[in-house]
């Protein structure tokens, strides 16, 4: 067995070994579970693909419940260290309690580690049972700010010296009036900056001019959070037009079009740009994308957002293609070369232990980083055995629930089941 080797990064481009070391956490709840099934499945469309010249040789890094069993501490810094070393990691998910407690891992790696873009494709498999009439009309990739806005974390709980003293800032120093109830009140701030949004939607905009896709849309409740919202989606359209103004088309200018000429015209120059390839930059507010996710997925491509609605966006998406179970995700730094595959869904802790779960999630994320490092061959074949097993109608609980006529098998037997499709 090889002892592989680093993958590392220079002048901007990655250089990947042969046998490339990838750290990789476990997870907690059914994490281990998952994990068992994904870096199997993954290994052998590797050793497939490249018949033993390439492999992944998987490096254990601690984090969550078991770093603090063996460490006492849930994310120690040699996992920060060792991941910064070696570039690429993937990990299961980890557990955050509601309330108090720690702070989010999965978002501390995340800020750590300063990885802007939360990327989560989302496509339909077929045969995938869904709650929608035509699940095949959702392709869509959101990038997800991964690195400011509520999830900084910047919150006092009611009742603390600390809120007293934000309330009575806000309060005297400030002018606020509208705290309703100022002594009862937990308090949040929602940064939101110029250098993180137009980081997340040049890397939107660049992922659309490679992969020819026809539209960005940045979503925002801009109308109610101007400042943080509002300016994300007016400094996204000015980043379009200065860094890419001969390859995109903004509904900015479409506005001003308006404004001048009338709207025959402004339509008249969207259609010419369609036509010239330019891509399309779009927004809309957080609640009726919701809703047109639903009516008319196909109008929507490249989605940018910031945090919160890209967490809420993701999991609303994933249920439209089948579900949580194959929702996979990868968080990256386009400067640093970094990334953190992982899955869109928790720790689902009521299956823990059972080997029941889907292990699709991470294994789709696994493809992602395969893609990532240029193993497009062992990329490829996880998504034909995927196809092929689905068709087959050999699932999980969560889809056998749903389809007709399934075999049920275990998420370790779905991983059996995976490789053995492979072909
Ligand atoms: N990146 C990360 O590591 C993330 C961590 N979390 C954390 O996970 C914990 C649990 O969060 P929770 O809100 O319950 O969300 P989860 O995503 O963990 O689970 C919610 C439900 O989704 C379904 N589900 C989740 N994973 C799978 C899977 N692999 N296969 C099939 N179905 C699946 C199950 O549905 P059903 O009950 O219908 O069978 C499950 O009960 C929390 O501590 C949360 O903070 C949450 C999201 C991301
Ligand atoms: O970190 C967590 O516990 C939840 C994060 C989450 O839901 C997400 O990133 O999609
Ligand atoms: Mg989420």
């Amino acid at each position: 067995m090889s002892q592989g080797e680093k993958i590392t990064v220079e002048n901007g481009k990655m250089n990947v070994p042969n046998h490339a070391i990838i750290p990789f956490i476990e997870g907690d709840g059914t994490g281990p579970d998952i994990w068992a099934a994904a870096s199997r499945v993954l290994q052998a469309a590797v050793d497939k693909a490249y018949n033993g010249e390439k492999s992944i040789v998987w490096k254990e890094v601690l984090a969550g419940q078991k770093a603090y069993d063996k460490t006492g501490e849930w994310l120690p810094e040699e996992t920060l260290d060792t991941i910064r070393e070696y570039k690429i990691a993937i990990k299961g998910p980890l557990t955050t309690p509601i309330g108090g407690g720690i702070r989010s891992l999965n978002v501390a790696l995340r800020q750590e580690l300063d990885l802007f873009t939360c990327l989560r494709p989302v496509k339909h498999f077929t045969g995938v049972p869904s709650p929608v009439k035509k699940p095949e009309d959702v392709d869509m990739q959101i990038f997800r700010e991964n690195t400011e806005d509520i999830y900084a974390g910047i919150e006092w709980q009611e009742g603390t010296d600390e809120v007293k003293k934000v309330v009575d800032f806000v309060q005297n120093k400030m002018g606020v009036k509208k705290i309703r109830f100022p002594e009862t009140s937990g308090i949040g701030i929602k940064p939101v900056s110029k250098e993180g949004t137009e980081r997340l939607v040049r890397s939107a905009i660049e992922y659309a001019l490679n992969e020819g896709k026809k539209s960005v849309t940045l979503v925002h409740k801009g109308n109610i959070m101007k400042f943080t919202e509002g300016a994300f989606k007016a400094w996204g359209y000015d980043l379009a037009e200065r860094e890419y103004g001969d390859k995109v088309f903004t509904w900015k200018e479409y506005d001003q079009i308006v404004e001048e000429k009338g709207r025959e015209a402004a339509d008249q120059a969207q259609n010419e740009a369609e036509e010239a390839g330019k891509i399309i930059v779009k927004d809309a507010i957080a609640d009726i994308f919701l809703q047109q996710i639903l009516t008319r997925p196909k109008e929507f491509d490249v989605v940018a957002t910031m945090n919160l609605n890209g967490d809420y966006i993701s999991d609303a998406l994933a249920a439209q293609v089948g579900g949580i179970g194959i929702a996979p995700g990868a968080n990256i730094n386009y400067e640093t070369g970094h990334a953190i595959f992982e899955a869109t869904h928790g720790t689902a802790p009521k299956y823990a232990g059972q080997d029941k779960v889907n292990p699709s999630s991470v294994i789709l994320s696994g493809t992602l980083m395969l893609d990532h490092l240029g193993w497009r061959e062992a990329s490829e074949l996880i998504h034909k055995a995927m196809d092929k097993t689905i068709e087959s109608k050999v699932v999980t609980y969560d889809f056998a629930r749903l389809m007709d006529g399934a075999t049920q098998v275990k998420c370790s037997e779905f991983g059996d089941e995976l490789i053995k499709n492979m072909d």
